[in-house]
């Protein structure tokens, strides 16, 4: 059985199919890159996923289970997570506490209670998490910088920050919006490491990205939108010589 399965999957703007009929698999334990265009489709494709948006036509499941209408918060809780195409860290935060906002969702802690300490299970629960929001920092290596502002932190570690974000609800698939944006190639590297460890303990990976070379390089498998179609679904190899992919996307990517 797949992890993710999307049957179908359309979503209509006005006059606008920003996402066509799409049929799609992640399979446990892959890491799986979507590509194409600007405005092909892949952001929606991860609002669709998350909740945020409701298929118009055909349906989501995950682990089995039909996800497509459900809110968003509930898709979270059965084990997806994912970070956003433009940094949406809490500046007014630590590094920590992003953490801790995102860990919230898996536990019975709630912000208010946490502030007014009512209960000791409170207390209790909130250590508990502390310590799994700095596993999530491991992850991502920023354990060392978890009492700092978080807008302290370079662009490179506020990306990496966000991914512990997403880790923090222990989800079983991480979705990642463009991880790489902005990155300076050293910085690219890391990531590309980091994303390969989240593999290693056990998370499957769905990632959205422009850096061809940084997707070559990390993917096992990759599937490309355009005009929210899916043309093109292979091993990186057979994808990157597909003529209507280099006509689609690359040959345009070639050229910037
Ligand atoms: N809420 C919305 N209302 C109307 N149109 C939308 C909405 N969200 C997305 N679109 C449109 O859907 C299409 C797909 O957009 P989307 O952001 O998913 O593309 P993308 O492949 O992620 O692009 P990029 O690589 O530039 O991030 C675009 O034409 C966009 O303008």
């Amino acid at each position: 059985m797949s992890l993710l399965k999307l049957d179908n999957v359309t979503i209509r703007f006005g006059g606008l199919v920003a996402v066509d009929s799409v049929n799609l698999t992640v399979e446990q334990g892959e890491i799986l890159a979507l590509i194409g265009p600007n405005g092909a489709g892949k952001s929606t494709l991860f609002n669709l996923i998350t909740g945020i948006y409701s298929p118009t036509a055909g349906s989501i499941s995950f682990k089995g289970a039909t996800i497509s209408g459900q809110k968003t918060h509930r898709i979270a809780a059965a084990g997806i997570g994912r970070t956003f195409q433009n940094i949406r860290l809490f500046p007014g935060l630590s590094v920590l506490e992003n953490v801790l906002i995102g860990s919230h969702t898996r536990g019975k802690w709630d912000l208010a209670g946490s502030i007014l300490k009512l209960a000791p299970w409170v207390r209790r629960e909130e250590g508990e998490l502390v310590e799994w929001a700095i596993e999530c920092l491991k992850q991502v290596d920023l354990a060392h910088r978890a009492y700092e502002p978080s807008t302290s932190l370079p662009y490179g570690e506020q990306r990496r920050l966000e991914i512990a974000r997403a880790l923090a609800i222990k989800p079983d698939l991480i979705l990642l919006d463009e991880p790489a944006a902005g990155m300076n190639p050293q910085e690219k590297q890391v990531l590309l490491e980091m994303v390969r460890k989240i593999r290693a303990a056990g998370i499957t990976v769905f990632l959205v990205e422009h850096d061809m070379k940084f997707v070559m390089g990390l993917s096992d498998r990759i599937a490309v939108l355009d005009y929210g179609v899916k043309i093109a679904e292979g091993k990186p190899e057979a994808v990157r010589a597909n003529p209507q992919v280099i006509e689609a996307y690359l040959g345009k990517a070639a050229v910037h």
